[in-house]
């Protein structure tokens, strides 16, 4: 309830005021201290309204709101500072302790588009390599690709969004684009847009275990007191953004459709629930979410963002992009130019570069191998090598753990991967996946995606490119025992020797079998060995 309080400069014998009548209003929680007022001339009733949000009356000139506007910046300017400190670092995945490289050595800005490709466009992307790859990708996002300051610009119907998608696969580098333009708001990028940024983690949030209100859970593993969340709310919530990061983490269940949401910052609720409060625009409905996913979860994402929003894709690097990339890693002209020449001439590898975390990975295995003197070019086996420290990364790194043993899960990928391949089939329907993989939506390797046919909406799942289905379907060869492999592969040279062809003219089929040469690679199989000791099946 708001308080008022009666001011009254003189009082007549019986108690009643005369002459200066002051009135103080405050909304509920505030406090109201009378002010002394000496030599005035005040005549009439005089009002003075606490400046509390939501107030009218409110007068920006008082000592209360000054300082409160101080304290706000102050605040403000200590977060930007923490966030510059942290966020100017990354730390890689073979850092040591207290190794880190700087944010700007690495960040390369991404492809981002805004557009729903279809099933056809998608099976040629899928499907191609080396320079078609390129020029596919390139004829998508020449006229498309957008930069992170303009995703939150009005359309071309002059709508201002406020909720914007960013999928993307796995590795291909959303949590670096929050990072970035957390980075980039802490510089002063976004002030003519943004006051304040917040960056949301939807793994953490999915580990905390007790109810929190959204200040709370904003001050969860932030530099700052809930308190202070709250002073740098109070500003306007349009001009507030929020960063939620990997969507596809969150522990979403239907049962929080079903929960009471919070219905202002204070309340608490199961974080989950709290959050959703927000994403729905329950809560801050004006301020601005850009919320990042897997394509995994991007149907559960559609139907809980708060509308208008919009979609955009992060697809990895152009070539201009793994150009640029291969250039900071290496800090050289003569390491750059050897390391980007050998994959440019490997068709795989370098369609496999348009993922920024492979680019990652090749660059720090050809600068291990040039420090040791060793030839960068051992063929096969690189290819390969980099697929299973591919593998390897996401397993350990990106993955959710849904349960099942790494085995498990690399056999049933292998198997879907083997089907396809067997079928010429890139794309593979909802019932299929779910027959064959336990948890696809966990699975960092399968990306999903929702099609228009008729007036109905259709899903299918895929691999990330037909190299990874050919990769799984070599590692699956090798993960049955010895009778069944040679059962198997046998088999299929003589499907391809009814068909009139040979094996190695038939591409699919020719890249299964580079795979199976490099997976026997001792080095490799040790390599497997030693990363996941329940691998040690592989390649006996
Ligand atoms: N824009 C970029 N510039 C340079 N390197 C990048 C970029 N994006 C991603 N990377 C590299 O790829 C790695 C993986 O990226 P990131 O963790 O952002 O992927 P993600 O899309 O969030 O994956 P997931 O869905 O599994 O969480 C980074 O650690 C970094 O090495």
């Amino acid at each position: 309830m708001d308080r008022v309080v009666n001011v009254c400069d003189r009082r007549d014998k019986s108690g009643s005021c005369d002459g200066v009548n002051v009135n103080i209003a405050a909304q509920s929680g505030s406090h109201i201290i009378a002010p002394v007022l000496t030599n005035t001339n005040i005549t009439g009733n005089v009002q003075i309204i606490h400046n509390a949000p939501g107030c009218t009356g409110h007068h920006p000139n008082t000592q209360n709101e000054k300082t409160k506007i101080s304290e706000r910046r102050s605040v403000l300017l200590k977060f930007k500072e923490r966030i510059r400190n942290e966020y100017q670092y990354v730390t890689e995945y073979n850092s040591l302790p207290g190794e880190h490289v700087l944010l700007s050595d690495r960040y390369i800005q991404p492809q981002i588009i805004q557009t729903h490709r279809d099933q056809k466009e998608l099976e040629k992307e899928i499907s191609s390599r080396g320079e078609t790859f390129q020029q596919v990708r390139s004829s998508r996002s020449s006229q498309e690709s957008i930069s992170l300051d303009t995703l939150f610009k009005p359309d071309s119907c002059g709508i201002n969004r406020g909720a914007v998608i960013l999928q993307g696969n796995s590795g291909n580098g959303k949590s670096f684009t929050v990072q970035k333009m957390m980075m980039d708001w802490a510089c002063d990028l976004y002030r003519t847009k943004f006051d304040v940024v917040f960056h949301v983690k939807c793994k953490e949030v999915s580990h905390i275990s007790s109810g929190m209100s959204l200040v709370e859970l904003l001050s969860y593993n932030s530099f700052l007191s809930s308190d202070e969340i709250s002073m740098m709310l109070q500003g306007s919530p349009e001009r507030v953004l929020f960063l939620v990061d990997g969507f596809d983490e969150l522990k979403y269940t239907k049962d929080i459709d079903h929960m009471s949401p919070p219905t202002d910052l204070y309340q608490k609720a199961p974080p989950e629930v709290t959050l959703c409060a927000l994403l729905r625009g329950r809560i801050l409905r004006e301020s601005f979410l850009l919320v990042t996913t897997r394509s995994t979860a991007i149907d559960i994402l559609k139907n809980v963002l708060k509308e208008p929003h919009s979609f955009t894709e992060i697809i990895g690097f152009s070539e201009k992009g793994v150009q640029e990339y291969f250039k900071k890693f290496f800090h050289n002209d003569i390491l750059f130019r050897k390391g980007y020449e050998y994959v440019r001439a490997n068709e795989t590898l370098f369609t496999a570069c348009s993922i920024p975390v492979i680019c990652w990975i090749i660059c720090t295995v050809i600068q291990e191998r040039l420090n040791d003197c060793a030839d960068v070019t051992s063929g096969l086996e690189t290819t390969t090598s980099i697929y299973v420290d591919f593998l390897c990364t996401l397993l350990e790194h990106h993955s959710q753990g849904s349960g099942q043993s790494v085995p498990t899960l690399v056999k049933s990928l292998g198997r879907l991967a083997e089907k396809g391949i067997l079928a010429q089939q890139v794309l593979f329907d909802e019932k299929t996946v779910h027959e064959m993989v336990s948890d696809p939506a966990g699975s960092p390797f399968l990306c999903k995606f929702l099609f228009k046919k008729r007036i109905h909406q259709e899903t299918k799942f895929s691999f990330m490119h037909l190299s990874f289905q050919e990769f799984f379907t070599a590692l699956y060869y090798l993960l049955m025992d010895e009778h069944e492999s040679k059962k198997k592969v046998t088999e299929i040279f003589s499907i391809y020797k009814e068909q009139g062809t040979s094996w190695y003219a038939a591409p699919h089929f020719a890249a299964v079998v580079h795979f199976i040469f490099g997976l026997v690679n001792k080095d490799i199989r040790l390599t497997l060995q030693k990363r996941h000791e329940a691998w040690g099946q592989v390649g006996k």
